[in-house]
């Protein structure tokens, strides 16, 4: 796979989708994961109810929040937040396996998340706001996934503007108009940040092999 099948070793990336709750980067995440066999998807601990279809493990691990208080007072999170009233954590353990391997994580979390994990690895780090074509359509979305009651939909529109508002603080925007084309995109921003010379840490032998010691 083009971009995907480095022979030079690597130091993994840290790569974060956050968006409005609809705009799409849970099913732009599924689609970069299934083709990419570099990345693993860092699998949040979450308060919130499971929805039809999800599975403990897979989406989410599922806890209570005695749980969760005491997974963040152990210090088992790299970053968590409060996100429309339940609390999100990202375990610590399997980012670092991960990058120790030399793969790269895949994030699905708010902007509060991506200032945290900023602060704490910002040289790994590479963040993308995913953008819904309007509010209408954003609006449209969530409905059509027909996973959230009535009231959940309206309380999550309620917070898209606050989401919105940190666009500015990401590498990368994209719009999400359409999926092909918007995975595409995401897929060239991952290959261009795979190949940055700083992440290649297996370059410098390979060229002093070629070009020897004088
Ligand atoms: N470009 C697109 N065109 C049309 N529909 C889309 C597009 N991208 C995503 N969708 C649909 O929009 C709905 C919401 O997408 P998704 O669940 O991925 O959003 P999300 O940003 O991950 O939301 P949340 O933050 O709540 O997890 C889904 O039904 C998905 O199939
Ligand atoms: N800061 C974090 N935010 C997270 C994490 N896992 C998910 N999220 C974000 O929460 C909202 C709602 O997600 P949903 O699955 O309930 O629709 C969304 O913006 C996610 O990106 C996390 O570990 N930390």
């Amino acid at each position: 796979m083009i971009g995907g099948d480095l022979k030079v070793a690597r130091r993994g990336l840290m790569f974060i989708l956050s968006s409005p709750s609809g705009a799409g980067k849970t099913t732009l995440a599924d689609r970069l994961l299934t083709k990419d066999g570099e990345m693993v998807l860092s699998v949040s601990v979450t308060t919130r109810p499971r929805r039809p279809g999800e599975s403990h493990g897979k989406d989410y691990f599922f806890v209570t929040e005695e749980e969760f208080f005491r997974m963040r007072d152990n210090n088992e999170f790299m970053e968590w937040a409060n996100v429309f009233g339940y609390y999100y954590g990202t375990p610590t353990s399997l980012v670092q396996d991960t990058l120790r391997q030399g793969k790269d994580v895949l994030f699905d979390i708010d902007w509060q998340g991506a200032q945290q994990l900023d602060e704490v690895a910002g040289e790994d780090v590479v963040k993308v706001f995913i953008l819904p074509p309007s509010r209408e359509e954003l609006e449209r979305r969530l409905r059509k996934r027909a996973q959230d009651p009535e009231d959940v939909v309206q309380k999550r529109m309620a917070k898209a503007d606050a989401e919105m508002s940190h666009w500015a603080e990401y590498d990368y925007v994209i719009v999400n108009y359409d999926l092909i084309e918007s995975e595409e995109l995401l897929r060239s921003i991952l290959f261009a940040e795979r190949l940055k010379r700083r992440r290649q840490v297996g370059l410098a032998a390979i060229v002093k092999e070629m070009i020897g010691d004088d």
